[in-house]
C-alpha cells in the first residue's frame, strides 16, 4: 500500500445527453485523492466496438446500466482495490483480463472505460498535474483544429439529410481561442440563413442545426453562405469536413441513401465524393463506405487521399488490429478516436501512437450521446492529436470539452496550434 494505491471504486448511473443511462465510476486513493469519469454512448455505432452493456429490461426501453454499474461495485471494485492508480497498464490489463472477451461483453467496456479514466484522473491529482501534462508529458503543447457539427443529419436528426454531420473546420485560425471565436461567429450566421429562409433552428443530437432540407448539397450550401455572411473566406479561413456514417446506408449488400430512399453503388458513392470535393472545400471525410468495405475506403484513398483526409470510424472503431488491416490495405489516411469504442486508455493510446507511426491522421472524438467529462479534451493534447470533433460550439456536453480546451490552453505557455 501507497499513498497512490486505490482505497474504493464506486459505480453510479448517471445520464446522457439524450436522456438515456450511463455510467460513472469514481475513484478514492490511499490519500484521500478522489476523481471520477463517465462514458459517453454512441447511435450510429459500429459492428466491431467493444460491447456498451445494457441490462435488456424493460425499464429505460432496455437501455438501463445497472449490470455495468454493479460490475463496478464488485468484481471490478475487487480486482484493482490497493493497486497504484498510476500504473496504468497493468490496471487496464487487470481489467481486460477479469472480463476475458475479445470485445469486453462480460464485464461491459461501459463500466470498464469510466474506471479506467477515472484511474488516470485519480493519479493526475495524486501528482497534482493537469490530467493532460499527466497523460502528455513536456511535449503535450499542441491544440487542435476543432471541427464542429454545426448542421447534423442522418441518425442524429431523423434522417432529415444522408450526411450525418457537415462541420467547419477554421483552419484559418492561430490559435485554439480564435478558432472558437470563428467557429461561434458561423455557427450564429447559420442560424441567421435558416431564419431568414424560414427554414427550422430546431437542434439534433450534437446540437448543430437539423432543418428538413432538399439534400446534401444544399445543406453545403448553406454552411458556404454562413461562413461568408460572418465575415470569412471557405476554404481559405474556414473549410468543411464529412462525416457521412455511410455504415448507416448499408443494408443487405447494397447502399441505399435513407432519405431519397435510393440505391447507389460503390462505385457511384465513389463519384459522389469525388463530385462534392470538387465543388466544395472539403477537407475531410469521415465513413464514406461502410464498416467492412475496406476496397471502397481504399479505391478512395487512392483517388482523393492526396488532398482529402478519408477518416475510418466505424472501419477502425479504434482497434489497433482493424487499424492494422487499414494501415496495409491502404484505407483511409486518418483514424477517428473515441475511447469507448475499444474501452480502456492503454489500448486508446495504442490506436493513437499505432496511427502517428504510419503517417495517419488522428482525430479524437466524442459520441452524439454525451456527459459533461471532458477528457477527450485533455486528451487530445496529451498525444498532440491536432483534430478533435466535439459537435456544435454549443450544448453545454459539447461546449465543456471546448472550454476545457481554452483553458488548457490559457495553462500552456507557448501552446502550438497546427497550420492546415
Ligand atoms: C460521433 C459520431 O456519432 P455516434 O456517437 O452516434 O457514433 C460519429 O459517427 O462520428
Ligand atoms: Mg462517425
Amino acid at each position: 500500500m501507497n499513498a497512490l494505491s486505490i482505497r474504493s471504486i464506486h459505480g453510479r448511473q448517471i445520464f446522457d445527453s439524450r436522456g438515456m443511462p450511463t455510467v460513472e465510476a469514481e475513484i478514492v486513493l490511499h490519500n484521500g485523492v478522489r476523481a471520477s469519469a463517465s462514458v459517453p454512448s454512441g447511435a450510429s455505432t459500429g459492428r466491431f466496438e467493444a460491447c456498451e452493456l445494457r441490462d435488456n429490461l424493460a425499464e429505460y426501453h432496455g437501455k438501463g446500466v445497472s449490470s455495468a454499474v454493479n460490475h463496478i461495485n464488485t468484481p471490478i471494485q475487487e480486482a484493482l482495490v490497493g493497486e497504484s492508480c498510476d500504473d496504468q497498464w497493468t490496471l487496464d490489463n487487470k481489467l481486460m483480463v477479469l472480463d476475458g472477451t475479445q470485445n469486453k461483453s462480460k464485464i461491459g467496456a461501459n463500466a470498464i472505460l469510466a474506471v479506467s479514466l477515472a484511474c488516470a484522473k485519480a493519479a493526475a491529482k495524486a501528482y497534482g498535474l493537469e490530467l493532460f501534462r499527466y497523460l502528455g508529458g513536456l511535449q503535450a503543447n499542441t491544440l487542435p483544429i476543432p471541427m464542429m457539427n454545426i448542421l447534423n443529419g442522418g441518425a442524429h436528426a431523423g434522417n432529415n439529410l444522408e450526411i450525418q454531420e457537415f462541420m467547419i473546420v477554421p483552419v484559418g485560425a492561430h490559435s485554439f481561442t480564435e478558432a472558437m471565436k470563428m467557429g461561434t461567429e458561423i455557427y450564429a450566421s447559420l442560424r441567421n440563413c435558416l431564419k431568414k429562409k424560414g427554414l427550422s433552428t430546431g437542434i439534433g443530437d450534437e446540437g448543430g442545426y437539423a432543418p428538413d432540407l432538399n439534400g446534401d448539397e444544399e445543406a453545403l450550401s448553406l454552411l458556404m453562405e454562413a461562413i461568408q455572411l460572418a465575415g470569412y473566406q471557405p476554404n481559405y479561413d474556414v473549410k468543411i469536413a464529412l462525416d457521412a456514417a455511410a455504415n448507416e446506408w448499408y443494408k443487405n449488400g447494397h447502399y441505399i441513401f435513407p432519405k431519397l430512399q435510393k440505391k447507389i453503388t460503390q462505385s457511384e458513392l465513389k463519384g459522389y465524393w469525388e463530385e462534392l470535393c470538387q465543388k466544395y472545400p472539403i477537407y475531410s471525410i469521415e465513413d464514406p463506405f461502410a464498416e467492412e468495405d475496406f476496397p471502397g475506403f481504399s479505391e478512395l484513398t487512392a483517388s482523393l487521399g492526396g488532398s482529402v483526409q478519408i477518416v475510418g470510424d466505424d472501419l477502425f472503431v479504434t482497434n489497433p488490429d482493424r487499424l492494422r488491416q487499414g494501415i496495409s490495405s491502404l484505407s483511409g489516411n486518418a483514424v477517428l478516436i473515441k475511447p469507448n469504442q475499444i474501452g480502456t486508455l492503454t489500448e486508446t493510446l495504442s490506436t493513437i501512437r499505432l496511427a502517428k507511426e504510419h503517417g495517419y491522421g488522428v482525430i479524437l472524438s466524442h459520441r452524439s450521446g454525451e456527459t459533461e467529462d471532458t477528457t477527450i479534451a485533455d486528451l487530445s493534447v496529451a498525444v498532440n492529436a491536432g483534430q478533435i470533433k466535439t459537435g456544435a460550439p454549443a450544448r453545454s456536453e459539447r461546449v465543456c470539452k471546448y472550454n476545457r480546451l481554452l483553458k488548457i490552453e490559457s495553462l500552456i505557455s507557448g501552446s502550438e496550434y497546427p497550420k492546415k
